[in-house]
């Protein structure tokens, strides 16, 4: 599902963010990247959507080669990834409906689709009666959860998520969590980048640990590892 290969990314002012990674990640894993600011996790999930590239090394996601591919190719690697943000980036002047309809208008779904799939994932993150409200009616917990029914709109093959509780709370990170593991459950792939020692330690999921760039621990049943 991900395959990296000897992947090395150095950016233009010569900052070393991975360093000769390898890493494997199956259908159906949910996958934890942990490591202190600036070991390089952010750069780790953004090369899985090809918002960077690596400097050198090859990567495969869902059987595509993103280091090789035509930038024409790139919304087709995206239309098989989700993709979930710390500070959520819904569009401010669409409703709930609007923003998570317009993943699906993007890719040209057919219309009559739409109303069943958007109402469908709203169902999922528990939104469904606030289909008309705009971002800014609502709280941070339920702006991740119109995030995350976007992100899954389209059915995905892997949810990438960067710090996705970053901004909420205990009790509310761990209803984004419930959600994520709902959606595990439906066999889809997650990769979630987090600094939250709790949630780390409690689900006990894989965990790739990230640091200065290289992998320095990857358990098929880990914890954080690091004081919070
Ligand atoms: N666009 C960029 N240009 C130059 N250097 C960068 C860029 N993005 C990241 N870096 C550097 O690459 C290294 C890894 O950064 P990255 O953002 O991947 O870390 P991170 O583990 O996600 O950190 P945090 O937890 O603070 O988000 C850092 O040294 C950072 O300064």
């Amino acid at each position: 599902m991900i395959h990296m290969r000897d992947v090395s990314k150095i950016y233009e002012n010569g900052a070393v963010a991975l360093d000769h990674v390898n890493v494997d990640i199956e259908a159906g894993d949910f996958v934890f990247i942990v490591g202190a600011s600036g070991a390089g996790k952010s750069t780790f999930i953004k090369m899985l959507f090809r918002e960077e590239l690596p400097s050198s090394g090859s990567l495969f996601v869902n059987g595509r080669d993103v280091v090789h591919m035509k930038r024409s190719e790139v919304p087709y690697l995206r239309r098989g990834l989700g993709v979930i943000f710390q500070d959520y980036r819904l569009l401010p002047d669409k409703t709930v409906f609007e923003n998570v309809a317009f993943a699906m208008q993007v890719i040209e779904a057919p219309r009559r689709l739409m109303q069943r799939n958007v109402n469908a994932v709203l169902d999922v993150v528990g939104l469904r009666d606030k289909f008309r409200c705009f971002p800014s009616q609502l709280s941070g917990g339920e702006q991740q959860r119109v995030a995350i029914a976007r992100a899954i709109v389209n059915d995905p093959a892997i949810v990438i998520a960067d710090e996705p509780t970053g901004n909420l709370d205990p009790e509310t990170s761990w209803d984004i969590m419930d959600i994520f593991n709902r959606i595990n459950l439906a066999g889809t792939t997650i990769v979630m980048a987090t600094h939250d020692k709790t949630i780390v330690d409690t689900m006990q999921r894989r965990v790739i640990a990230i640091e200065d760039g290289h992998i320095v621990r990857d358990e098929a049943k880990g914890g954080y590892g690091y004081e919070a």
